[in-house]
């Protein structure tokens, strides 16, 4: 049997530019990417039609054929990786695995377990930094501890960024870039694909999905939009941000191309990027937002937990028009503008008194580039419990939100065609009255803890 490497795609489905393929593909045997459907995690989705999983599976049969069209092909099994990874052991002779980084606790865990077992087989484990820019303690304070603050976060960030500058050859013109965001030129090393014969891809429908009718966003951008992206991030009704989360969820494009063109075009850009950095650090450094508040003395909050309105939030029938647009592009798109996230998180949260993990989980049931690191920290952001979070007394109003952002009412337009007639619902509750009771409640909770 001839022997290989391994290399196990996760959330890194492409071939150039990637970090951990790179590693393996001058490794000192030929290269076979496995990807698992994990059931762990597709088990839980309950919408057969879950847009994600069908641009996974759409994405994998593409990697297949590019990987066909230089020889090799793509191993892809369907189960729990605790079962598949002892059959693959048994069906090859893996010499070496390699993989890129996955932070969160359950994939960490998943990792260890993947781990153990081919130490007890002798087979070497190697694993890279691929999904951000810096990662676990990377940016740190001067005493070593993690960052909990974004802004100095993102200016130790831009130092360390800027601490490694060299000299390199793109598309034949010499460029000074950070090390940092050097690319890996896998394409060098192609030939060290194992040329094989594909082994059969598992159909969506036999994993007990379908297509979905929602459409997935381009991986490109023009350089227009970035160019103009601090004039029209804030605005919903504008085509102003890049929809390219759902590619950084799943390593669809490579976040040091990105940032490269971040650094060159647009500053608030690259901002936004090292928020994503930011709280892929604070689930790393701080797992416990995984399931508890950042800031613990938030657990004592008495939320109301009211599931006649979590469904009228979750339907967008809570008579709040820039709501209610939100959760509607929600449930048709796959996506919710920034700032509309923020406004409807804010107002489960804080009108709602509704717990911060009902919407966190309702989020990651329908967005496109659910991410839990980032999802977690935008809903504890909005809750008032998280890092960074602004004093739990600002509670957003929804209308001078709407007065702000959507002014002339568009984006509500867009999603609430019957607002502003009888059919659209009397407001669930009055504004004024809501942010008494919210104050009133975080008062106590924060008194007690
Ligand atoms: C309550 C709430 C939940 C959120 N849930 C998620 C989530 O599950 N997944 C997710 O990727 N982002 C999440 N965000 C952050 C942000 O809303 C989205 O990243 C952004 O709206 C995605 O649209 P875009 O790709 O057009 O982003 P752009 O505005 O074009 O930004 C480019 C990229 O930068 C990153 N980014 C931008 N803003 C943030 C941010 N505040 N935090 C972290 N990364 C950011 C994303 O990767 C994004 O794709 C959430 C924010 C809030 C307030």
């Amino acid at each position: 049997m001839q022997a290989i490497t391994l290399f196990w795609f996760r959330r890194d489905l492409r071939l150039q530019d990637n970090a951990g393929l790179y590693h393996a593909l001058k490794s000192n045997f030929p290269v076979l990417p496995l990807f698992i459907f994990d059931t762990e995690i597709l088990d839980e989705l309950d919408d057969p039609e879950d847009a994600r999983v069908a641009f996974l599976h759409q994405r994998i049969t593409e990697l297949q054929a590019e990987l066909e069209h230089l020889g090799s092909s793509m191993l892809v099994r369907y189960g729990k990786p605790a079962e598949v990874w002892p059959e693959i052991l048994q069906d090859y002779l893996v010499a070496e695995v390699y993989t890129n980084h996955d932070y969160e606790p359950r994939a960490i865990q998943r990792d260890e377990a993947v781990q153990n077992l081919l130490a007890q087989q002798n087979i070497p484990y190697f694993s890279f930094k691929d999904q951000v820019i810096f990662e676990k303690l990377e940016v740190t304070k001067l005493d070593g501890k993690p960052y909990t603050v974004f802004t100095p976060y993102s200016r130790m960030w831009k130092n360390c960024l800027a601490s490694q500058m060299e000299t390199i050859q793109e598309n034949g013109i010499e460029q000074v870039i950070s090390f940092f965001l050097k690319p890996y030129p896998t394409e060098k090393y192609y030939p060290n694909f194992w040329q094989t014969a594909p082994p059969p891809l598992p159909a969506l429908s036999a994993m007990g999905f379908q297509p979905s009718s929602i459409a997935i966003p381009p991986t490109t951008v023009s350089r227009g939009l970035i160019k103009q992206y601090d004039k029209t991030r804030d605005f919903p009704y504008l085509n102003g941000t890049s929809r390219l989360g759902i590619h950084f969820r799943f390593g669809t494009i490579s976040i040091r191309e990105k940032a490269r063109r971040a650094l060159e075009l647009n500053e608030t850009f690259l901002n936004e990027l090292i928020w994503r950095d930011f709280y892929a650090q604070i689930l790393f450094n701080f797992p416990h937002v995984a399931q508890r508040s950042f800031r613990p003395e938030y657990d004592q909050i008495e939320w109301r937990n009211d599931e006649d309105e979590f469904e009228k939030w979750c339907a967008g029938k809570t008579g709040y028009p820039i709501v209610d647009a939100g959760l509607r592009e929600l449930n048709a798109t796959g996506y919710m503008h920034n700032r509309v996230r923020m406004i409807t998180a804010s107002f489960l949260t804080k009108h709602l008194l509704i717990d911060w993990r009902w919407g966190e989980a309702y989020f990651a049931k329908k967005l496109l580039d659910y991410d839990l690191a980032s999802n977690n920290g935008g809903w504890q952001w909005a809750a008032g419990c998280g890092t960074d979070a602004a004093p739990y007394f600002r509670v957003f109003s929804p209308a001078a939100q709407q007065e702000k952002f959507d002014p002339e009412y568009k984006y509500v337009r867009k999603w609430v065609p019957e607002y502003g007639t009888d059919a659209y619902p009397k407001p669930i509750v009055d504004h004024k009255f809501a942010r008494e009771r919210c104050l009133e409640v975080y008062k106590a909770a924060l008194k007690g803890g």
